[in-house]
């Protein structure tokens, strides 16, 4: 069996990537952001402040008929953006790109973080992280993909996140011809939950790749390519205009400035980010001045291959292998 569900970018910056996710008996359709750097599906819900769900398409387990209350169990989770949210959880079928889980952990909200609320455009994450990663108590849960894994033709998803254009997340199966070049496989390292990997080397503007390995973990739930100072540094010396704005707590330059392209290894292959995949976003609307998709990952602490890079290629989240593949698009 497998399943295939389009994605849509979130808005003109390609900030997330919303995917609809059916949850219940019958079907509540809710728009969710799938999410490789975590591990928990949680959702707004009928148990989420009024305040704090205005806005936003919610579930309710009490209009589910296969909807069972996981009693005794919370969960609580705070991400790298400082956001948060918590609550309690029921179990219920999840179907996704036509795959249906009939016993899914679904974390309800009764505590949402104002990020959260304020962006209605999504209903909640779907972790695609490693099981471990999972903050339910007493009993961690598992991901919805960990859950289809043994029903699938293989154990594996893949990501295809395309820019202000519809992308795919499919399970089971790979999807070659949505990729040019040749997929290259690198370990993944879950033991913190994330998809971790070991990129090769680097290089910007189409020069041949150095020999410094970059590592990191590959998250679909993160806008930005985060990488050291030193790459950073690098990156925007070739851009006369770049520099560090406070009050846009990153790199900006002149939006009519022509980007060079930045290249990693991985798996034997090299992905190479075009020039204008690193320009996200005018500061604001009409703005001359553009926001960098290549920041700093020094105040994380963690390297991260967001949406800017992973729109870049076709990536394999291979969880049989314990591999991540990545073919340039
Ligand atoms: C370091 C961040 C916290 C504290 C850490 N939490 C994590 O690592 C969580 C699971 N993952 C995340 O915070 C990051 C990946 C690791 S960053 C250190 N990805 C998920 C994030 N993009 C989800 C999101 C999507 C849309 C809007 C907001 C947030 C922890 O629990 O220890």
């Amino acid at each position: 069996q497998t399943g295939s569900a389009n994605t849509n970018p979130s808005d003109s910056a390609d900030d997330e990537y919303i995917t609809s996710v059916s949850i219940g008996t019958p079907a509540q359709v809710l728009p969710l952001d799938f999410d490789t750097g975590s591990s928990d599906l949680w959702v707004f819900s009928s148990e989420t402040p009024k305040s704090s769900a205005s806005g936003h398409v919610t579930y309710s387990p009490s209009k589910s008929s296969t909807a069972k209350k996981l009693s005794g169990s919370t969960w609580s989770i705070e991400y790298g953006d400082k956001s948060s949210s918590s609550g309690d959880v029921y179990t219920d079928i999840v179907t996704i790109g036509g795959f249906s889980v009939k016993t899914q952990a679904v974390e309800s909200a009764t505590k949402v973080s104002t990020q959260f609320v304020q962006d209605t455009v999504i209903s909640g994450l779907v972790g695609l992280g490693f099981d471990v990663g999972n903050q339910v108590s007493p009993r961690p849960q598992k991901t919805w993909f960990s859950n289809a894994a043994s029903s699938l033709a293989e154990p594996l998803f893949t990501a295809d996140l395309r820019h202000q254009e519809t992308g795919s997340y499919n399970f089971g199966f790979i999807d070659t011809s949505l990729a040019k070049g040749t997929i290259g496989y690198t370990p993944a390292d879950g033991s913190e939950g994330y998809w971790g990997f070991t990129a090769t080397g680097y290089s910007v503007g189409g020069a041949k790749l150095n020999r410094n390995s970059i590592t990191g973990i590959a998250d679909t739930g993160t806008t930005l390519l985060l990488l050291p100072d030193n790459i950073v540094d690098a990156y925007y010396n070739n851009v006369e205009s770049a520099e560090y704005d406070d009050s846009q707590e990153g790199v900006v330059f002149d939006c009519s400035e022509d980007l060079p392209s930045f290249s990693f290894g991985v798996g034997g292959q090299t992905i190479t980010i075009s020039g204008d995949l690193l320009n996200l976003t005018p500061i604001e609307e009409g703005s001359s001045t553009c926001f960098g998709g290549l920041q700093s990952s020094a105040d994380i602490g963690i390297n991260i291959f967001g949406d800017v890079a992973l729109k870049a290629a076709l990536v394999v989240f291979d969880l049989g292998n314990e591999r991540l593949g990545w073919a340039q698009k």
